[in-house]
């Protein structure tokens, strides 16, 4: 019953996301197929974590699914909690780098490898922007 009179805190959606930097500094950045969610959209690479998972085994194992690749995880970012229409999503973002294999696009429709000062251009999914903020400032200062 209580829990009930707050919506807000239903339908939470726990998703991590990988921004794999190369050798060279460049990010990745993946564009949603026209068929998902969030269609055409900007994203990092990822996706829900399963029950009994932890989000870094979630982001290995996405990774590997969607790109093809395995990595190694580097560094955990902030946890952005964004509020879409319908759903609301905590976006686990973990800074990593390619250990092994070549990118093969298995679920994006395009990608791109792109300097910080070239990320906010592109056309990202909502919950992604304070991410990419985030990752450009601490840049910045480290
Ligand atoms: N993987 C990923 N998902 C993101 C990002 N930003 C963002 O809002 N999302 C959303 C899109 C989806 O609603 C959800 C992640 O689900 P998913 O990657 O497993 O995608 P999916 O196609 O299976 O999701 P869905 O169509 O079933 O909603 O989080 C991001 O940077 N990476």
């Amino acid at each position: 019953m209580f829990l009930l009179a707050k919506p807000y805190l239903r339908n939470v959606i726990k998703v991590t996301c990988a921004i794999i930097v190369n050798a060279n500094g460049l990010v990745f950045a993946a564009q949603r197929s026209a068929t998902m969610s969030l269609p055409l959209k900007w994203e990092f690479p990822g996706g829900k974590i399963e029950p009994g998972e932890t989000a870094e085994a979630s982001l290995i194992r996405e990774i590997k699914e969607e790109l093809h690749v395995d990595v190694e995880i580097l560094k955990a970012l902030p946890v952005n909690t964004h509020q879409y229409p319908n759903v609301s999503i905590q976006l686990i973002p973990f800074v990593c780098r390619i250990t092994s294999g070549q990118i093969v696009l298995k679920e994006h429709f395009d990608f791109k490898w792109l300097h910080k000062d070239e990320l906010l251009a592109l056309d990202w999914a909502e919950a992604d922007v304070a991410v990419v903020e985030y990752y450009i400032e601490y840049n910045n200062i480290n």
